[in-house]
């Protein structure tokens, strides 16, 4: 549905070239929520902008629905733009209109009779739940609402594509839970394809099919949700899974630990994390006979993404100093990431 082929941006700025997106090849299959993960000013926006040609690429294809939008017209471009919705962080609703009103202006750009209007936005409200809503004006509704009033209004085109640019970034996490379950459910019901951006890896967790990571304007790794989670090849790709646990160590720990051993009976804290390839096999108890160490768990996690488990174990190991090494070993070559974050007495 949407193809992205050798698409590179580059800016000029002060006379210096800064490459914003670097040869990128994307294929987000049709009726799928695609997510693009990345830190700030690794080309996330420009990515989703070049997708409608808010931003035109410097070189490569950018083809919705089997038309190359490079190559339209102006006259053409805005037509099909008219099946690209786009949503943004900061909702872009006209202060000065009323929920209604906001969500029926493109239907309006598109000269369509009032009865038409009046019918589509009341079955949008109905969609979005705000109903209730509609004489209201965008100052006087929660992040949350606004944001169901963004997707109205993207919606009233009959978009095949939805753009979400950071949509939830904005909003805190129950009504971010929320506006994530109202896309799943417009995808699912409408069939509108998604793409969206984002810096949250439980964003890419809760709701999409599959996912690439973006790093200095270059896709570094991408896959569906599943093969990301339950393999994550590259280091970024396992920083933004690591991030979406909320690792405690117990106030006792953290005190007292310290960055390099002080004698010999000072025992590491070292973090476990499995991926879906390791996470089902008993190797810490395979680990802890095989080699005689004790390991006392101090926290741990198991979360769900695309059908695969995944999770950490963070426990303090006892054992001589090569019975540790030979565990680590052992876990490493099972998959498992191991890092010592410190050492108690
Ligand atoms: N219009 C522009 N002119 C010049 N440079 C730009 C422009 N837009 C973006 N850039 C640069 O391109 C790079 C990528 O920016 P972009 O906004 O796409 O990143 P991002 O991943 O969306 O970041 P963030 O999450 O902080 O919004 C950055 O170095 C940014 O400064």
């Amino acid at each position: 549905m949407i193809q992205l082929k050798n698409v590179s941006k580059i800016f000029d700025v002060s006379g210096k070239r800064l490459t914003a997106l670097d040869n990128i090849n994307l294929h987000v299959p049709k009726g799928q929520i695609f997510g693009v993960i990345g830190a700030s000013g690794a080309g996330k926006s420009t990515l989703i902008r070049c997708v409608n040609l808010l931003e035109r690429p410097t070189f490569g294809e950018v083809v919705v629905g089997g038309q190359e939008l490079t190559q339209l017209s102006e006259q053409e471009l805005v037509h099909a733009r008219r099946h690209i919705g786009m949503i943004f962080q900061h909702f872009n609703l006209l202060s000065s209109r009323t929920v209604f009103d906001n969500i029926a202006l493109p239907l309006e750009l598109e000269n369509k009779p009032q009865n038409i209007i009046q019918q589509k936005v009341n079955e949008l409200l109905e969609l979005v739940g705000l109903s209730d809503k509609k004489d209201a004006y965008p100052a006087n509704l929660s992040g949350g609402q606004k944001q169901r009033v963004a997707i109205a209004r993207a919606l009233a085109s009959d978009p095949k594509v939805l753009l979400c640019d950071e949509a939830t970034s904005a909003l805190d996490p129950a009504t971010t839970q929320s506006i994530l379950k109202l896309l799943k459910e417009i995808n699912r019901t409408l069939g509108i394809t998604i793409l969206l951006i984002t810096h949250e890896m439980d964003v890419v967790k809760r709701i999409c099919d599959q996912v690439a990571v973006i790093d200095k304007g270059q896709l570094v790794e991408q896959g569906t949700v599943s093969e990301i989670f339950s393999n994550p090849k590259s280091e970024l790709a396992q920083e933004f899974i690591s991030s979406t646990f909320h690792i405690n160590l117990p106030e006792e720990y953290l005190e007292k630990l310290s960055d390099s051993p002080k004698h010999n009976q000072a025992w590491p804290i070292i973090k476990f994390e499995f991926t879906g390839r390791s996470v089902d096999a008993p190797l810490l108890s395979q680990a802890s006979k095989k080699f005689g160490v004790e390991l006392s768990i101090l926290s741990s996690q198991i979360d769900y993404a695309g059908g695969v488990k995944f999770g950490f174990v963070i426990a303090e190991v006892e054992g001589d100093e090569d019975a540790i090494t030979q565990t680590k070993i052992y876990l490493m070559e099972n998959n498992v990431r191991v890092e010592v974050l410190g050492y108690v007495e």
